[in-house]
């Protein structure tokens, strides 16, 4: 691990607002993710995490605010800054007439990689992943899970500094889901910045050292993931900061068969 208290931020939110007609999407956000860290960010549905993330990676325009990668302004030079990160957006449609092969060959080759570089990662990569015998099937035909897994293996084939991955292990098998694990870990291990958006709480628990938790587009914890739980689990301390919804007696009542 870095020492996270000399080193800059690999990623610095400052400010980040979105508002979608009258909706305030994200309100103010400001974040600072050190180097070689896994931050895990939480909220619950529509609380802002792909609005966020969407702003950090290029994809949506803040209305206010701006994201640094290693120093650098993703607003003002994308170029750049997006060399560095790898990014897993969540729902944006992929070149899917492409085998997954082909797909990650596009990816490396927009990338600036050399071909012989592109052909051992691709090869490594669906390996790695489990797609191996998939690498000549369009990704059109994949399965959600194998969809997210050639997601995952485009934002790594250009070994980022920073990844950026909404839902990683969204239907994703276990199996693959412990690769992934392991491959988040290494990456983190060797100097890696992960940030990565999730409902599940043991998968948070269980991987990332930092936690952001939003709600309705406010940051309301951030810190180390003893800070955040604070001597409580994360499923709990989750429920105190955001607010348990308590479905009252009568609620569905029809629902009952007796
Ligand atoms: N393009 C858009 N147009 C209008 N409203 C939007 C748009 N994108 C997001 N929103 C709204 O902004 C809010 C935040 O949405 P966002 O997708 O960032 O939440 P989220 O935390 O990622 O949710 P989930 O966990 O359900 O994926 C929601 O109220 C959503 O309806």
């Amino acid at each position: 691990m870095t020492d996270q208290t000399a080193a800059p931020p690999v990623l610095a939110l400052r400010g980040l607002r979105k508002q979608f007609g009258p909706k305030v999407a994200v309100d103010d956000l400001s974040l600072d993710v050190p180097a070689g860290t896994m931050l895990g960010l939480l909220g619950p549905n529509g609380a802002g995490k792909t609005t966020t993330l969407s702003m950090t990676t290029g994809l949506l325009r803040p209305d206010a605010g701006t994201a640094w990668i290693l120093g650098i302004d993703v607003w003002q030079n994308p170029a750049a800054a997006k060399a560095l990160m790898g990014v897993l957006p969540d729902g944006i449609r992929m070149l899917d007439r492409l085998t997954g092969a082909e797909l990650l060959r596009y990816t490396g080759l927009l990338r600036g990689m050399t071909e012989a570089d592109v052909v051992s990662r691709t090869g490594e990569l669906l390996e790695a992943l489990g797609l191996a015998d998939a690498g000549s099937t369009l990704v059109v035909d994949y399965s959600a899970g194998m969809r997210k897994k050639i997601g995952l293996a485009c934002a790594l084939i250009h070994a980022p500094r920073l990844l950026i991955l909404d839902e990683p292990l969204e239907a994703v098998d276990p199996v693959s889901g412990e690769t992934i694990r392991q491959i988040l870990r290494a990456f983190v291990n060797g100097g890696g910045t992960v940030v990565l958006s999730s409902h599940v709480m043991e998968l948070v628990e269980s991987m990332c050292d930092r936690v952001a938790i939003v709600a309705e587009g406010r940051l309301l914890a951030n810190g180390t993931l003893d800070e955040v739980r604070a001597g409580m689990s994360l499923q709990q301390r989750f429920l105190s900061l955001v607010g348990a919804h308590d479905l009252g007696t009568e609620t569905l009542a029809w629902l009952r068969s007796s």
